[in-house]
C-alpha cells in the first residue's frame, strides 16, 4: 500500500522583480522565462516529490511583490507550513526588505511560534555578474534571524533551485515530526499501571 502523500503548502514572499514566479516555474516546469510580467495577486502550481522516502505533494503559492498588490496576496499567507523568503544578489533593497517581508508573513498567516516557523532563504539570479549583497552579508542575516537555511540560486541555469525547494520539504517534516513525538510523548496512558505501585488517591 502506498503511504499517503503529505499535501504541503510553500509560500514565496520577496520584493516584485526578485525572481519568485521564476523559481516556481523552473522547479515545477522546468522553464526559465526572460520576459515574465508581474505576478498580480497569487497563483499556484503543484509538485509531487519524495522527502526522505515520504511522498509529498508540494503546494507552490507564488504571490505578487509588488506593494500595490499587498492586500491581494496577504489573505493567502494563512496555512502555510514554510515561507521562502526571497531577495535578489543584485538587488540590495530586496535584501534589506527580507525583514519586512518576515514580519509581513508573522502578521498575517497568524504565525504562534516564529522562532519555530520553518522559514528558507533565497538569494537569487546567482548568474547575474554585478552583485549587490555578498553570500557572507546574506549568511549572517540569516544566521542573525532566526538561523534559517540560505540557497543561492539561479532560476535562468536552475541553480540550486530544486535543493532549497526539497529544504524547504525537509524543514516542514521535521516540524511535523517533533510535534508528534511531544505528542507521543506529552499524553498520558491512563490505562498503564504505575511502575512504583502507588497509588495517587
Ligand atoms: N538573470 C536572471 N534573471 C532572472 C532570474 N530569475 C528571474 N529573472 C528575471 O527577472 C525578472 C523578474 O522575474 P519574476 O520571476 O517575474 O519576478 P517575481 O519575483 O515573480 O516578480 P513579481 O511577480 O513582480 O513579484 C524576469 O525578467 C525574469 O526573467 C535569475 O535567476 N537570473
Ligand atoms: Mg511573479
Amino acid at each position: 500500500m502506498t503511504a499517503k502523500s503529505s499535501l504541503l503548502k510553500v509560500i514565496l514572499l520577496g520584493d516584485g522583480g526578485v525572481g519568485k514566479s521564476s523559481l516556481m516555474n523552473r522547479y515545477v516546469t522546468n522553464k526559465f522565462d526572460s520576459h515574465l510580467f508581474h505576478t498580480i495577486g497569487v497563483e499556484f502550481l503543484n509538485k509531487d516529490l519524495e522527502v526522505e522516502g515520504r511522498p509529498v505533494t508540494m503546494q507552490i503559492w507564488d504571490t505578487a511583490g509588488q506593494e500595490r498588490f499587498r492586500s491581494l496576496r496577504t489573505p493567502f499567507y494563512r496555512g502555510s507550513d514554510c515561507c521562502l523568503l526571497t531577495f535578489s544578489v543584485d538587488d540590495s533593497q530586496s535584501f534589506v526588505n527580507l525583514a519586512n517581508w518576515k514580519k509581513e508573513f508573522v502578521y498575517y498567516a497568524d504565525v504562534k511560534d516564529p522562532d519555530g516557523f520553518p522559514f528558507v532563504v533565497l538569494g537569487n539570479k546567482l548568474d547575474v555578474a554585478e552583485r549587490q549583497v555578498t553570500a557572507e552579508e546574506a549568511r549572517r542575516w540569516c544566521r542573525e534571524n532566526g538561523d534559517h537555511p540560505y540557497y543561492e540560486t539561479s532560476a535562468k541555469d536552475a541553480t540550486n533551485v530544486a535543493a532549497a525547494f526539497e529544504e524547504a520539504a525537509r524543514r516542514v517534516l521535521a516540524v511535523d515530526e517533533r510535534a508528534e513525538h511531544l505528542m507521543a510523548t506529552d499524553t498520558v496512558n491512563l490505562h498503564r499501571k504505575s511502575r512504583s505501585g502507588a497509588t495517587c488517591c
